[in-house]
């Protein structure tokens, strides 16, 4: 069986939910695909350093739960309640040195999609060339096998897909994030860095949830550490204060789950074929025989 990568024919309009990241889809996923191919062996060329920058990603296996009691940290004295985790994920010299590749692009005149319809500052990953030395790997081996012991029942366990890009807030730019959630099974958000004050995270519930928004659970950023969250879960980001904020962030898809029922609009999918990996749905082809070759 060979696997084709999909996206939405299109998403029905009466069903983008208000707060979610559906919109721009509609308009980009075609041009972000095409996009990335053209730009993608220039990229390639200029960024000699990147097998370096993989040696650098720390122990895979570190992990720790955000405590209620922790400082910095609002909880309401259920742990696991929202079952959001942080986790260790990058050295500070590896942050360092992408910061600088993504820098690099950034004033580079090479074609740039933008992540997501609320952030407009950012670079993808794709586009960038990192997404198969860097979050492939990332995916399969440090965060699948955490998140099938985590998530086992948002698929978890079935990761076989990713959108990755870094959103970026600094003055006179982006400054903070509006509620939403998030076009994934599951969310990795890792701080990068640089120096910079306010900013912080915020998650309430599942947005199906009525009540989803009382009693958010601030999370403050530490660089190299990631946060692990449902990507139906509520959430966005406080105003920045001072400084510049550079975050990576993976929007981890399992096609076992979004198959059956999108994410977004709660649906059976209407899917159309796609390059990359598409909006992470797939169509599972039945293997062709050559009849002429078995004679
Ligand atoms: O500002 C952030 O770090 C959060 C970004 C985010 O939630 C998203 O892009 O989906
Ligand atoms: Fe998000």
């Amino acid at each position: 069986m060979s696997t084709t990568r999909c996206r939405m024919r299109l998403w029905p309009p009466s069903f983008w939910p208000q707060l979610s990241t559906a919109r721009h889809q509609v308009q980009t996923s075609k041009a972000f695909s095409s996009g990335w191919r053209r730009c993608l062996p220039r990229a390639n060329s200029s960024l000699g350093s990147r097998q370096l920058l993989f040696l650098h990603l720390e122990k895979w296996t570190r992990m720790k739960f955000l405590e209620p009691a922790r400082p910095g940290v609002v909880g309401d004295g259920r742990p696991g309640e929202k079952r959001i985790y942080r986790v260790p994920v990058f050295t500070a010299a590896f942050c360092r040195a992408l910061l600088e590749e993504l820098e690099h692009f950034e004033q580079s005149d090479l074609p740039k999609g933008r992540p997501n319809t609320m952030n407009n500052y950012g670079v993808l990953l794709h586009e960038l060339g990192l997404d198969e030395p860097v979050v492939t790997p990332l995916r399969e081996r440090f965060l699948q096998p955490l998140t099938a012991l985590l998530y086992p029942d948002c698929g978890g366990g079935w990761l076989d897909s990713h959108r990755a890009f870094v959103v970026k807030y600094a003055p006179g730019q982006d400054r903070e994030l509006g509620c939403h959630y998030d076009n994934a099974e599951l969310t990795l958000n890792v701080a990068l860095g640089k120096a910079f004050t306010g900013g912080a995270l915020y998650f309430g519930g599942l947005f199906q949830a009525p009540t989803a928004l009382t009693r958010p659970l601030e999370v403050e950023h530490v660089v190299g550490q990631g946060i692990l969250h449902r990507g139906g879960q509520l959430h966005g980001a406080r105003p920045l204060g001072t400084g510049e904020r550079w975050n990576l962030v993976v929007w981890l898809r399992a096609s076992a789950v979004r198959n059956r029922l999108c994410p977004m609009c709660c649906r059976k999918p209407d899917l159309v074929d796609d390059e990359g990996f598409g909006d992470g749905f797939t169509r599972e082809e039945p293997t062709t025989v050559d009849v002429c070759a078995l004679t």
